[in-house]
């Protein structure tokens, strides 16, 4: 006979309230939770989807959505790092694995979500970025799991052979990040984000960091780049560009307008485009809250060669939503000299005096770090810990969800 049971899943954080047979077993297999009586005989199964969980300990998910080859790896790193220890990939596990686990984050990658392996897109002639490439079903399926506290068998697209792997477990995380084309193209998977972030790098500075990473590390030619550019550009325009308007943060990366009719792509204008009105975030502002600013900070506190540094912030709108913007032109000179920079930003969310400076300083070597790209970054990844403490302090006294009768 069916009863409603407050089900404490065993080895995971989660208490959900589920009508189940007593004295039931719980299994998470792909889409399906399923129940198996003690006699270890499947039961029966319900979606992910059917079942409510409390509040409490579920996990934290984060959504960065790019392009391939705009920054997501860098960014994951500056990210894992503000939450200190080291992220790797599952222990024992596949090595071509795109997972990355941490003591608080698990960064998992869409990619593994493309339904089509790299042959079967190419006969259907669709490119990854194609939705009827990728399953969202499954990836809505398995992060509500997660978030409600369920570990799910998730699949791997392994990038070097172009084909599906068998599935790794993954265990729900105090904070889970879902990293990719596509965390924000399907409502119910953009339903499940605490946070969301987009990295919208323009054609010519993408080119410039393509050019960069697959010519010099991975022996590819000038006109294959180019060509791979162009061919995913009618389906990114279409299906992954759309997503900045869901962001609540967006890094839009352009380059300079220090340097009149620059082409060389190396010194860039960064914005850091922040959502008003989220929950549990407070945009980063400079000086004064909501007035519009411009400031040189070039002088006797901080070095700068040409074409110098220039910041701006202010109030505006980004489809049709109220933001605020502030803005990095240049690159810096000294590193440690963004501790005059970074006393004059406030909102920062940094647990001692210094902490902008000192995550710049320790990833000196990562891509950006001269840059607004890696201030910004770091800026965010301090707001997500921030955001994180906010949501687990809220839930402190958090009653469980009735059991439904
Ligand atoms: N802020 C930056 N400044 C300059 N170059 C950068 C920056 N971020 C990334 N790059 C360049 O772009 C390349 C790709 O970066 P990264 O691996 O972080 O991107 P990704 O989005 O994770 O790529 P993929 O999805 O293809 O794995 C780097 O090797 C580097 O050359
Ligand atoms: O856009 C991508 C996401 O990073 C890749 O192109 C996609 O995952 C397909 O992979 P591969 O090029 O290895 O077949």
């Amino acid at each position: 006979m069916a009863v409603s049971t407050v089900y404490t899943v065993q080895s995971l954080n989660s208490t959900c309230s589920i009508s189940t047979p007593s004295k039931t077993h719980l299994k998470f297999n792909q889409k399906h939770l399923v129940f198996y009586t003690t006699s270890k005989k499947t039961f029966t199964t319900k979606r992910a989807s059917d079942i409510s969980c409390s509040a409490e300990d579920k996990t934290v998910v984060i959504g960065l959505a790019a392009d391939s080859g705009c920054g997501k790896s860098t960014f994951m790193r500056r990210l894992t790092s503000v939450f200190g220890g080291a992220a790797e990939p599952p222990k024992g596990g596949n090595p071509d694995s795109n997972t990355l686990i941490s003591d608080t984050t698990t960064v998992i990658c869409l990619d593994d979500y493309h339904s089509l392996d790299r042959t079967g897109r190419k006969e259907k002639g669709v490119t990854a970025l194609d939705p009827r490439a990728n399953d969202f079903d499954l990836m809505y399926e398995q992060v509500k799991a997660i978030k409600d506290g369920v570990a799910v068998d998730k699949p791997i697209y392994n990038h070097v052979s172009g084909l599906l792997d068998p599935p790794e477990v993954i265990k729900p995380p105090k904070i889970l990040v879902i990293e990719g084309l596509h965390p924000m193209y399907d409502a119910r998977v953009r339903d499940l984000l605490d946070f969301s972030i987009y990295l919208d790098i323009s054609n010519e500075v993408k080119f410039a960091w393509k050019i960069q990473r697959d010519m010099a590390e991975r022996g590819h030619s000038l006109e294959s780049i180019k060509a791979s550019i162009e061919a995913r550009k009618p389906d990114f325009d279409a299906y992954i560009d759309p997503q900045k308007q869901y962001a609540d943060a967006v890094i839009e990366v352009l380059p300079t307008e220090l340097i009149p009719d620059d082409n060389e792509g190396k010194v860039l204008r960064v914005r850091l485009i922040m959502k008003e009105g989220v929950k549990f975030f407070n945009p980063v502002y400079l000086f004064d809250e909501g007035s519009t600013i411009s400031w040189i900070p070039c002088g006797r506190k901080l070095t700068c060669s040409y074409p110098g540094i220039k910041f701006t912030y202010g109030p505006d709108t980004y489809y049709g939503n109220e933001v605020s913007v502030l803005e990095m032109d240049g690159q810096f000179d000294r590193l440690d000299e963004l501790i005059y920079v970074e006393s004059h930003l406030s909102n920062i969310s940094t647990k001692f005096y210094g902490e902008v400076t000192q995550q710049m300083l320790k990833h000196s070597d990562f891509p950006g770090s001269n840059n607004g790209t890696g201030l910004f970054q770091t800026i965010v990844g301090l707001k997500i810990r921030d955001l994180y403490e906010q949501i687990v302090a809220s839930r402190v006294g958090a009653p469980l969800e009735a059991t439904k009768a």
